[in-house]
């Protein structure tokens, strides 16, 4: 029998081509296992524009977009044994997953080789249709998925590690990154001003590459030891040849020629940034040197408790704007603009207030 369901208030965007609106959505009382959270944060990720304008082709209408949630435990399963009614929680791009597959059982959900069900857009196993995401009130979310969240931290401004910290600290601990080592980060938006926050704090030579002269301070300010405008060419050259490893932030096809040739021998650059559209590779970039060109998405469970800790010991969280939920659709606009320094954060109180 499926659980039963309560109403919960949304925000969704009901076409390709529609803004976002406020709809009623249903939510399952927990089962034995999960965890009912109200919402109180939820970050504005650039994946949300995507998938709100299908930009990756797989969108199911309505789509409820969130997953850079922060919220606090309002009930919880007869089973659960992590939380507590009250506790601070988060929870990130994934809900679920196989949880035996090779993948699941080294702590790597989120490359779980049935699939892991995503926070929105995924069948929905429990109820029917497809996940909801974090622009509405709460979510039931099996315990397994959820993530300890510290209340020394600011809660607006720790939604946003739920995706963006997650997306930049994997690939920095994967490829170890750390003292003596020159990083690059390529783009300063969401994921890139939490990519140089973290290359910095694990003890690298950060340099941010920028298309905005008018970042340059505040990339110093993030902990960018150098700032390159990415459109001047001889400051680009200065740096050929010379990153252990550079990872690329950008939303949007650009050249990523430009930073193979910016890597040593045997360095990666590493996308973690999903442009609409391919983009092409020149084979000397990669030939020349024994260069690697990699990709990495979000990061696993375990692994974004630990991302969570080190920014709560660090006082490591992102930049924020708040924003009330009926401002979502100008801040997607914003966005493009790259008019955001560094990411939005919905006060969910604004919804239905
Ligand atoms: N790998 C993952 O698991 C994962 C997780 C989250 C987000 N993402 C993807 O990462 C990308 C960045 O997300 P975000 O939330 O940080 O977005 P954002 O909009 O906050 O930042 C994007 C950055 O790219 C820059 N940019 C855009 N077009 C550019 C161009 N043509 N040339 C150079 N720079 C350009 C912008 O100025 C901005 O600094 C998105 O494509 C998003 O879907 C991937
Ligand atoms: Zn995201």
């Amino acid at each position: 029998m499926p659980p039963s369901t309560f109403r919960c208030e949304a925000f969704a965007a009901p076409a390709t081509d529609k803004p976002l609106g406020q709809i009623t959505i249903e939510r399952r009382e927990p089962t034995a296992e999960d965890v009912q959270i109200d919402i109180l944060f939820c970050g504005v990720c650039h994946s949300d524009l995507h998938m709100a304008r299908n930009e990756w082709g797989f969108t199911t209408y309505p789509v409820v977009p969130g997953h850079e949630i922060v919220g606090r435990v309002a009930s919880v399963g007869s089973a659960v044994t992590k939380f507590k009614v009250g506790d601070l929680v988060g929870v990130g791009c994934m809900v679920d997953s196989c949880r035996t597959c090779a993948s699941c059982q080294e702590g790597l959900e989120q490359y779980c080789e049935v699939g892991n069900i995503q926070t929105y857009g995924s069948p929905d196993k429990h109820i029917g249709g497809t996940t909801h995401g974090g622009y509405s009130k709460s979510i039931t979310v099996y315990e397994g998925f959820v993530l300890r969240i510290s209340d020394k931290l600011d809660l607006a401004a720790t939604a946003p590690l739920l995706c963006a910290g997650i997306t930049t600290w994997s690939p920095l601990r994967h490829w170890k990154v750390g003292p003596g080592q020159k990083v690059g980060i390529v783009g300063l938006g969401g994921l890139g001003h939490m990519g140089v926050k973290f290359a910095h704090a694990l003890g690298a030579h950060v340099v941010l590459f920028t298309t905005s002269a008018s970042k340059i301070e505040d990339g110093k300010r993030l902990g960018a030891d150098e700032v390159v405008v990415s459109k001047n060419a001889d400051e680009m050259v200065a740096h050929g040849g010379s990153f252990d490893f550079i990872l690329d932030c950008v939303s949007a096809e650009h050249d990523i020629n430009a930073y193979l040739n910016l890597l040593k021998r045997d360095g990666t650059l590493c996308l973690v940034g999903a442009p609409e559209h391919p983009m092409p590779v020149a084979a000397f970039s990669l030939l020349m040197g024994r260069r690697s060109l990699a990709g990495s998405g979000i990061g696993g469970i375990a692994e974004t408790q630990e991302m969570l800790d080190f920014c709560a010991e660090h006082g490591i969280t992102s930049d924020v704007e708040v924003i009330d939920i009926k401002d979502i659709n100008t801040a997607y606009e914003r966005m493009l603009k790259s008019d955001v320094r560094y990411r939005f954060s919905i006060d969910m109180a604004t919804l239905g207030a």
